[in-house]
């Protein structure tokens, strides 16, 4: 690579290089620096590290030696210098991260055993090339299908479940929060600890975090001295280290890693808007083939970026499933029925990132996704939005407060953008290019690997969820009938009454036969294109008229099929 680029390549990366282990609910402007001698007052076992409040670490308990210095923003070593690759050395593509986040993503995963890294290292010595960059294609060739698209499409399908989570994994997260959420109960008998996010919808990576709430009948547990105590409380009680309050946020958390799953775990207080959310994701997962596999993808995608995380102003989990959603819900030909999602994840993978990547217009149009009614808003019809029409921001509808611009914090939408422009490119290049190669020469080749990688143990294809009830699923659904009874009886319920529900849950057998099958319709990917269909081109998901469209069935000849993946990837150039 030029040294130009490489250093260009270099800046773009300096952005992300910063802990990933941050309040990700505030951008770094709304915390407020916190008073030291107040702090110590009120918690003398707390030590101020700039905006970040670290309770005492195992030094200081230990040796009753000062505490260590650990500022929030650290950077490791390791990550300084990151590996480049761009889009064949074009630069104007975000790089690949290196792989070192995933590793340690991946060494949290309790998937990772021992048994296995000695495995993997048998494998090595003998002889068998084992492939770190995207093992998800290991025995799992689909190079005979013949149609590109196809062959994408099982390539996503396989990378879902090789990143889905083995029932080791369910179950270590569901002691996690049994334990946790027994310590909340001992602590406060009137509280109770609940799951929201990626674990209570199951769109978590291996490293996810674990997102809980705290809720009590006296509503009294978001002050800061009770922060202060349940930190306390479960660092005393090991089960929680590496400690922090971050009390003075607009969301104050406690954030801190589970140690036998060394799972980061996120704490809020007295809210429910994340249990809404989780209850209202799960529905949107039943009611929408292929969501969670583009989720994941996506993820996955900006993940190996560093550009998932809203601390350094990435595009945030919550943010990824609506933009999802809304692309599934306004396409076309799903729309009309035209095609099966789950037959076309390829293409519409592709198509997800031409439209974020190339097409949409962040100036002026919101995406909103209230009411099981996604559709796009435009950014001066949204009074409360800030910064409004004509700036060149992401604007994401809260489901659950419309005033609310959930992607916000999402300020680095130039790389976003770029990266997923760039996705486009590489995936369309690649399908052109191993679409015109012999059998023989697509053995063995991956379509999503220059795109995604994924580094860290070897994993197998076990997608477990069927066998190990989710128990973060369970307690949440159990909340909303709990919920829905409160309104009705208007009754605080114990919350020991959960724990016996979600024990009797449990105790079923649990089969989980994945969500309704739908009738499928399969389609070509050629009328999936919509080659050679040129209405498809004036189509304006904002008009109205296009909702009722017909969209005409075509055949299409090799030299046309061809023609278009070459005008696809000759795009990039331009
Ligand atoms: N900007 C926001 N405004 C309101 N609620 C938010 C916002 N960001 C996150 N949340 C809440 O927190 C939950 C978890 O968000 P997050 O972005 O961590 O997604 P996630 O699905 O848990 O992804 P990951 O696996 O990457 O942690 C969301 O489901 C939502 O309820
Ligand atoms: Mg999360």
């Amino acid at each position: 690579m030029r040294k130009s680029s490489l250093s260009r390549a270099q800046r773009n990366f300096q952005v992300f290089n910063q802990n990933d282990h941050v309040n990700k609910y505030e951008s770094l402007r709304d915390i407020p620096v916190i008073d030291v001698s107040d702090v110590e007052k009120e918690s003398p076992q707390a030590v101020v590290r700039g905006p970040v409040i670290e309770v005492d670490s195992e030094t200081d308990q230990e040796s009753g030696q000062e505490s260590t210095t650990r500022v929030a923003a650290a950077v490791p070593d390791q990550e300084q210098e990151p590996e480049v690759e761009g889009l064949q050395n074009n630069d104007d593509f975000i790089a690949l991260s290196d792989s070192s986040e995933d590793e340690e993503l991946a060494e949290t995963s309790q998937n990772g055993s021992k048994e296995q890294e000695g495995e993997e290292e048998q494998e090595r010595e003998a002889g068998q090339s084992v492939n770190t960059d995207y093992p998800w294609i290991l025995n799992h060739d689909h190079s005979k299908q013949k149609e590109i698209a196809d062959w994408l499409t099982m390539e996503i399908r396989d990378f879902v479940a090789y990143i889905s989570p083995s029932r080791q994994e369910i179950e270590v997260r569901n002691n996690t929060i049994r334990t946790l959420r027994k310590a909340v109960m001992q602590l406060w008998p009137d509280a109770d600890l609940q799951v929201f996010g990626s674990y209570a919808t199951d769109l978590y990576l291996p490293g996810s975090d674990i997102d809980c709430v705290v809720n009590s009948k006296s509503r009294d547990k978001e002050t800061r001295s009770s922060l202060y105590s349940l930190a306390s409380f479960l660092k005393q009680r090991k089960l929680a280290t590496q400690v922090e309050v971050i009390a003075k946020a607009r969301v104050p958390i406690i954030k801190f890693v589970e140690p036998k799953s060394q799972i980061h775990v996120d704490v809020s207080f007295e809210r429910i808007n994340g249990l809404e959310a989780a209850k209202l994701i799960r529905s949107w997962l039943e009611d929408t083939l292929g969501l969670r596999e583009l989720v994941l993808i996506v993820k996955q995608f900006l993940h190996s970026r560093r550009l998932n995380n809203v601390h350094t102003g990435g595009l945030g989990g919550f943010s990824i499933i609506c933009l999802v959603y809304s692309f599934l819900r306004l396409h076309p030909r799903i729309v009309t029925g035209e095609i099966d999602p789950q037959d076309n994840l390829g293409v519409l993978l592709i198509e997800f990132f031409e439209l974020y990547g190339k097409n949409f217009g962040y100036d002026d149009v919101a995406v909103t996704v209230s009411d099981n009614r996604p559709g796009y808003l435009p950014k001066n019809e949204w009074r409360e939005l800030q910064p409004a029409r004509g700036t060149f921001s992401l604007a994401i509808q809260d489901p659950g407060d419309s005033s609310n611009n959930i992607s916000r914090s999402s300020f680095n939408l130039r790389d976003i953008k770029k990266a997923f422009a760039g996705a486009f490119d590489l995936l369309t290049n690649r399908c052109f290019e191993l679409e015109g190669a012999t059998y023989k020469d697509r053995v063995g080749k991956s379509i999503l690997g220059n795109v995604i990688k994924y580094r860290g143990k070897l994993r197998d294809f076990n997608d477990d969820r069927s066998l190990v009830a989710n128990r973060a699923i369970i307690e949440n659904e159990n909340y909303h009938k709990r919920r829905s009874r409160i309104v009705h009886e208007e009754v605080f319920v114990d919350p020991s009454e959960s724990e016996s529900e979600t024990l009797k849950e449990e105790q079923d057998i649990y089969h989980i036969e994945g969500p309704p099958k739908k009738k499928r319709q399969t389609k070509s990917v050629d009328e999936l294109m919509g080659i050679g269909n040129e209405e498809e081109d004036d189509y304006n998901p904002l008009s109205r008229e296009n909702e009722d469209a017909t969209l005409k069935k075509i055949t299409v000849d090799a030299q046309t099929k061809r023609d278009y993946w070459l005008n696809k990837g000759n795009s990039l150039s331009k």
